[in-house]
């Protein structure tokens, strides 16, 4: 299995570097959970339901016995992340790093569950390239902005409209519609239940919820 495909070398800063392997292989990691590992990458629109959605499926995979983590923009932004702004290089770095701590995670064996609106179709595309056939899952959260905006759940499209947030995803920054994302959640269409029951039947038919 390939498990590593490195970036190029030449967007290391550093020089001299070794890759050291664990003892320990994916599918010792596999057989110790009880289950296969996956990048579920939820992308959309503010307010379209991504971590509504994302902490609903964490919860379900968890009664489930099934490891997982959820990534979220918001909190990431608290932590991790709390040098980036939302101008386009900060959101472009902002989807770097999280795509690689999410690489971590699957080699860790578990799921993650990365919740951003990772606008740039380019960023997740680099972000899909980093990982191997089959352990990443481009989820399209989709919802009109129409009614992100009537849910308005911070009350930040209200400030984006009056001009207070500058660059504001669907407002004043653009999001690239994901052109052909593996699973699609139209969370104007679905309830919550039933989105949470559909990836999760999707994830069984994929065959990673045993080893
Ligand atoms: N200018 C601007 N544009 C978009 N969003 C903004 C902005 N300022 C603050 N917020 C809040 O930050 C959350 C989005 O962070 P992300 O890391 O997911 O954004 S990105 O992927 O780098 O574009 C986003 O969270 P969600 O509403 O959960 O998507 C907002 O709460
Ligand atoms: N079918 C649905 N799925 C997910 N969220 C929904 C749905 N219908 C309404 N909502 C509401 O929409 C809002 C979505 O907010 P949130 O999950 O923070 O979105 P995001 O993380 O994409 O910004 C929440 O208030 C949630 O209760």
């Amino acid at each position: 299995m390939n498990t590593n495909p490195l970036p190029p070398a030449e967007s290391y800063k550093s020089s001299n570097l070794t890759w050291h392997r664990s003892n320990v292989t994916r599918e010792d990691r596999y057989r110790l959970n009880g289950h296969k590992s996956c990048a579920l990458w939820l992308t959309g629109l503010s307010g379209s339901g991504k971590s509504t959605l994302a902490f609903a499926l964490e919860k379900e995979l968890y009664r489930r016995g099934v490891s997982s983590y959820v990534l979220d923009g918001d909190n990431i932004r608290q932590g991790l992340n709390r040098d980036l702004g939302f101008a386009p290089e900060d959101r472009t770095e902002n989807i770097r790093r999280i795509g690689e701590t999410s690489k971590l995670f699957v080699d860790a064996g578990m799921f993650v569950i990365a919740a951003f609106i990772s606008p740039d179709e380019g960023d997740r595309a680099s972000v899909r390239g980093r990982f191997a056939g089959g352990e990443f899952l481009e989820v399209y959260v989709k919802c009109s902005l129409q009614e992100c905006e009537r849910r308005d759940p911070k009350g930040l499209y209200k400030k984006a409209r009056e001009g207070t947030i500058p660059n504001f995803t669907g407002i004043s920054a653009p999001y690239d519609v994901p052109d052909k994302p593996d699973l699609v959640i139209d969370t104007e269409q679905f309830t919550l239940e039933e989105s949470v029951e559909f990836l999760l039947s999707e994830l069984g038919e994929r065959d990673y919820l045993n080893v």
